[in-house]
C-alpha cells in the first residue's frame, strides 16, 4: 500500500472541533497521513474565540521546511492564515510546486470573531488564489472575495465562476450553509457546474464544518482523485458529520468525524 500524506497550514482549536485539530482528524478518517504547520494558536471552544496568538514568520517557515524537506505532502490545505506576512510566506513556498492546494479562506469564525486581518483579503485574492486547485468559501467569504451579494443559487454560480475565471483558481466551491433551504453547494471547475445537495439538518452543532469539508477534499486530492470526486467525497463526509454532530460543550458543538461510520443509525435526537 502506498501511503499518501496531506499537510494543513492553519490555526488551532484546543476544543478539537475546528482548525488543525479538525483537519488532522479528517485526514485520519480518510486514511491519509496527516501533518500540520501552525500559524496561530487560538484559545477557543464551542462558545467562541477568547484569544489569538500568532507565531512568528521565521518559526512558521521552520515548521514548513521541517515537513516539506522531509515528508513532502501529496496535497496541502490552508485554513486560518491571519496576516499578510503569513500569506506572503506561504505563497512563496507553494508557487513553484505541483502539489494540489486547497484554500479554505477562513475569515470570521462562526461565533463572529475575526480570524483574518481585513487588509489580508487583497493578498489572499492576488497571491494565494491563483496558486490554488480548489477554493472553498462560505457565502460571506465568497461575497468578500468577489465583491457582490450572494442571495440565490445563481449568485453562488456567478461567484464560483468569478473565483475561477477572474481570480485564477482552478476550481471553486461556494458552500450553501448560509443560504436558505437545502444545503446546496456549487462547484465550478472552469468548464462545468456540479451541484452538491443534502437535506439541511436542524442543528447548531456545526463548529468546524468548513475546516472538515476542505480537509476531506485535500485528503482525496492527495489520493489522486479528481477535483469533482474529491468535492463529492467532502460533501458526503460533512453531511454525515453534521447529521451525527456532537452535543459537546455549551455552545455550537463539533461535527462528528466518525459520522460516516454511523450511517443508518439514529442521531442524538433519535432521528
Ligand atoms: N445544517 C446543515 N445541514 C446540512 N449540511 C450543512 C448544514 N450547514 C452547513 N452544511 C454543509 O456543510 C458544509 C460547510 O458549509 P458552511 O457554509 O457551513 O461552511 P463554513 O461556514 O465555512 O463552516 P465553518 O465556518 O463552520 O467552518 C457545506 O457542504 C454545507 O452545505
Ligand atoms: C483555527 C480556526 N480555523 C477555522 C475556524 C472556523 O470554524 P468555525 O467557523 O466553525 O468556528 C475556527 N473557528 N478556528
Amino acid at each position: 500500500m502506498t501511503i499518501k500524506s496531506a499537510l494543513t497550514i492553519a490555526g488551532t482549536d484546543p476544543s478539537g472541533g475546528a482548525g488543525i485539530q479538525a483537519d488532522l482528524k479528517a485526514f485520519q478518517e480518510r486514511e491519509v497521513y496527516g501533518m500540520s504547520v501552525i500559524t496561530s494558536v487560538v484559545a477557543q471552544n464551542t462558545l467562541g474565540v477568547q484569544q489569538v496568538e500568532h507565531l512568528s514568520i521565521p518559526f512558521i517557515e521552520q515548521q514548513f521546511d521541517a515537513v516539506w524537506n522531509d515528508i513532502k505532502p501529496d496535497a496541502v490545505k490552508t485554513g486560518m492564515i491571519a496576516t499578510i506576512e503569513m500569506m506572503e510566506l506561504i505563497a512563496g513556498k507553494l508557487e513553484n510546486t505541483d502539489v494540489p492546494y486547497v484554500i479554505d479562506p477562513v475569515m470570521v469564525a462562526k461565533s463572529g470573531h475575526s480570524l483574518m486581518e481585513e487588509k489580508s483579503r487583497e493578498v489572499i485574492r492576488n497571491m494565494l488564489i491563483p496558486l490554488s486547485t480548489v477554493v472553498t468559501p462560505n457565502v460571506p467569504e465568497a461575497e468578500l472575495l468577489v465583491g457582490f451579494t450572494i442571495k440565490t443559487l445563481e449568485d453562488a454560480e456567478k461567484a464560483a465562476k468569478v473565483i475561477v475565471k477572474e481570480l485564477g483558481a482552478k476550481a471553486a466551491v461556494v458552500k450553501g450553509g448560509h443560504l436558505e433551504g437545502e444545503a446546496k453547494d456549487v462547484l465550478y471547475d472552469g468548464n462545468d457546474y456540479t451541484y452538491l445537495t443534502s437535506e439541511r439538518f436542524p442543528t447548531h452543532h456545526t463548529h468546524g464544518t468548513g475546516c472538515t469539508f476542505s480537509a476531506v477534499i485535500t485528503a482525496e486530492l492527495a489520493k489522486g482523485k479528481t477535483i469533482k470526486q474529491a468535492v463529492e467525497a467532502g460533501k458526503k463526509f460533512i453531511t454525515d458529520a453534521i447529521k451525527y454532530s456532537l452535543k459537546l460543550g455549551n455552545g455550537n458543538g463539533p461535527t462528528n468525524h466518525w459520522g460516516h461510520r454511523l450511517q443508518g443509525l439514529p442521531n442524538q435526537e433519535g432521528k
